[in-house]
């Protein structure tokens, strides 16, 4: 505890400035703390027996916590916007059942219903009398949705759509909120009218009873079992035996059927039916953040109070933090997340900006969005997925006990490297974009591509490069990133040229281009990174704060550049020879953070409560919170301490004559 304390007090890092900054304020600092201590106080929320609660138990009452959220926290709190809402469910840990109602539901009808179909649901679904799901993949087919099997056949006689799932793949599986609690879904179906299909549309379908939540007729739903974690979520399986539904339960803001059946199809792109995955994606890199920075939270502090060996007779052991290995794997992991919340503000600023646009019927900004957003989620999924298995081997075997933290952490987090678009797929959108916006650069000189992918005009290696020049550092991605592009463009053209369809071209160089849509996201992520710490906002920061904000960007940008060497000098952006000078700017700015890792992290503002790990407690004190956890463990509960597997099992063993 004096530890902790101690590296508190030496750290010259202006703790609260950086908090102020991470969540745009004090002002809202103040109304995060607020709601975290409504949350702390309130008994419903308790958590000290939450690692020993089975599946039912531990979805029983996520569901109790998020209608006491709905019904009582969230009026007395007034909670209303999207983020003060992720804010709660974020504080209150775990996943929240209803989650999918307000993040993907609704979402859907505000973006894709019209302004009568949204006067209609909306005010239904915000005051709770219906609760909705986003049920669109099925047994058969998540990524491919062009490729969904559900039909939605328009009936002109009734006005009704008939929905049926034809086939055992076109059974809807995984969607979350549906497997228990929705009442009505968003489903994604084949529209076929006057015999034509016009391909995949989305439907409000009721499932259940809203007198007594009894599924309803033409319709079998479920919950699909244990999962690797989210044991809170009711993720579940439809399935549609010819369930009729009023016409104008289509979502018909960008296409129409009409009365007599007569199909209208979008002004603009049909790809705007896609539209919640994309706020989604641009979502995650936000979870991403938080997910790892408490990871990072817990490791940290652990890092410092943690001793292990006596390297001088008569001193104490030494903290783990003090070992640079150990500070190269976290501290290179803070530089990361901060990496992550910088690309995640602007990717928002993106998706918010895009839509201003599309409510004008503009549609420039959506192909960078998609491109962006499909890059972002996956990179910085991933980032965090292993960021977090990184915390949890660097905390060595304390790191396994769920009372760590970890394990909730990780099961959280790695399914969200699949959910909302695998990430492979993701990054093949992406690369599906540069090697557009390359041919179009190639092809008419006057062309000027959106900023983030201007290398692809022109890319110039520096001459005397300084590698703590951050203009240097972003030349030297830029020929890099370039390079991929160029390879696996030109290996999709050689496999053209040699005959191949343009499938099988492009399948043949899809390591390739996954690998320039990574290279291009990381590129994206530096430049933000850099930019945002050149903007005013840090600009106004103590020169402290200034100083370690530059030694992280310097530490994210040049450890890819290390990482991914080969992928450099491939590219003659820079030489062999010159790994080692980057290896010791890498080093000595992780040398500068190591002293302010623990503001560092205190900076993030995660409450004990939110971590809920004995590692990461505030206040150090590890071993004690340790041995206070076990005194929970249910199977240490019996009878002179003796457990009856002694009795049915163990007893007779030992009394065995072998
Ligand atoms: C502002 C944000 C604030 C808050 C956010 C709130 C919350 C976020 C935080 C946390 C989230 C919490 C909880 C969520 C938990 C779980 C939810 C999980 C829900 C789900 O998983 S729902 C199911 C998701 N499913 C998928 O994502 C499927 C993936 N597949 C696809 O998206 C597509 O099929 C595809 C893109 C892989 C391929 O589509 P396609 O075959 O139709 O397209 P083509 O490859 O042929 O391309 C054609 C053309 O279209 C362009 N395109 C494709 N997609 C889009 C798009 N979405 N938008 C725009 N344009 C798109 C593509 O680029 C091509 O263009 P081109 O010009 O021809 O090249
Ligand atoms: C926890 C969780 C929650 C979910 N919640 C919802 C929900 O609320 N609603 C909902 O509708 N869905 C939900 N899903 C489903 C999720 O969106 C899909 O699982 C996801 O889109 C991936 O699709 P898939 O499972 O069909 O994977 P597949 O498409 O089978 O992909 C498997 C692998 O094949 C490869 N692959 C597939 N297609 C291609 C391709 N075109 N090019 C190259 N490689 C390819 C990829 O490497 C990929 O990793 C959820 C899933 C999980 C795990």
């Amino acid at each position: 505890m004096e530890t902790i304390a101690a590296e508190r007090k030496a750290s010259k890092l202006a703790t609260k400035e950086l908090t102020y900054f991470l969540y745009g304020g004090e002002e809202m600092v103040l109304r995060k703390r607020e709601i975290e201590n409504a949350v702390i106080s309130d008994p419903t929320y308790d958590i000290t027996k939450y690692h020993y609660l089975t599946r039912e138990e531990l979805f029983e009452q996520a569901v109790k916590k998020s209608v006491h959220s709905i019904t009582k926290l969230m009026p007395e709190l007034d909670i209303l916007g999207v983020f003060e809402r992720h804010s709660l469910t974020s504080v209150i840990g775990g996943e929240n059942p209803l989650s999918l109602h307000t993040d993907m539901f609704m979402p859907t009808i505000t973006g894709q219903g019209s302004d009568e179909q949204q006067e209609k649901w909306l005010p239904l679904a915000t005051n709770y009398k219906i609760i909705g799901c986003y049920a669109q993949t099925e047994m058969g087919h998540g990524t491919y949705v062009r490729g969904l099997e559900t039909t939605a056949t328009y009936d002109p006689v009734k006005q009704e759509f008939d929905i049926h799932s034809p086939t055992l793949t076109s059974i809807k599986w995984w969607p979350g909120t549906l497997g228990v609690n929705a009442t009505h879904a968003i489903v994604p179906a084949r529209l076929i009218t006057k015999g034509e299909d016009k391909g995949i549309h989305n439907f409000i379908v009721q499932l259940r009873s809203l007198d007594n939540h009894t599924a309803m007729k033409g319709i079998t739903i479920g919950d699909i079992g244990p999962k690797f974690g989210y044991a809170e979520m009711d993720n579940g399986f439809l399935k549609f035996e010819h369930v009729r539904i009023p016409r104008d339960n289509l979502l018909m803001r960008f296409s129409q059927v009409l009365p007599d059946g007569t199909y209208v199809r979008p002004k603009t792109s049909s790809k705007l039916s896609y539209g919640t995955m994309v706020l989604i994606r641009a979502g995650l890199s936000k979870f991403s953040f938080e997910m790892l920075s408490r990871a990072l939270t817990i490791a940290i502090r652990y890092s410092i109070v943690r001793r292990q060996t006596q390297n001088r007779p008569g001193e104490a052991e030494t903290q783990l933090l003090d070992y640079v290995n150990q500070q190269h794997t976290l501290i290179t992991l803070l530089a990361t997340v901060f990496g992550i919340y910088f690309v995640s503000q602007d990717t928002i600023q993106l998706y918010v900006k895009t839509q201003s646009q599309l409510n004008e019927e503009n549609m420039e900004l959506l192909p960078e969005l998609h491109a962006s957003s499909s890059g972002v989620k996956a990179i910085s999924t991933n980032l965090a997925s292993q960021g977090i298995e990184t915390c949890r081997i660097a905390c060595g075997g304390h790191g396994y006990s769920l009372s760590s933290g970890f394990p909730f952490l990780y099961q959280s987090t790695t399914p969200s490297m699949t959910y909302e678009g695998d990430n492979n797929v993701l990054l093949l959108q992406t690369a599906r974009y540069l090697i557009k916006i390359r041919k179009e650069v190639q092809e008419d000189p006057s062309y000027s591509p959106p900023d983030n992918v201007n290398y692809l005009t022109e890319a110039v290696r520096p001459r005397n490069i300084n590698f703590r020049s951050p203009q240097h550092q972003l030349a030297l991605y830029q020929c890099m990133v370039r390079a991929c592009v160029d390879r696996a463009a030109t290996k999709v053209s050689q496999g053209e040229k040699i005959g191949l369809d343009y499938f099988d071209a492009w399948n043949a160089a899809a390591v390739e281009l996954i690998q320039c849509a990574e290279a291009h996201t990381h590129y994206v992520m530096v430049k933000s990174f850099i930019e945002n710490i050149d903007k005013e906002e840090v600009r106004n920061m103590s020169p402290y704060n200034q100083f370690i904000l530059k030694c992280l960007s310097d530490i994210f940008s040049l450890n890819y550049i290390l990482n991914k060497s080969g992928l450099f000098i491939e590219a003659g952006a820079i030489y062999g020879r010159e790994l080692n000078e980057i290896r010791e700017v890498i080093q000595s700015q992780i040398l500068e953070v190591r002293p302010a890792a623990v503001s560092l992290v205190d900076a993030f503002d995660y409450p004990d409560f939110v971590l809920r790990s004995v590692l990461g407690r505030k206040d150090g004190d590890v071993y004690t919170a340790m041995w206070e956890w076990v005194q929970h463990n249910p199977r240490n509960k019996h009878k002179n301490g003796v457990h009856p597997v002694y009795k049915k099992y163990t007893r007779k063993l030992l009394r065995a004559k072998m």
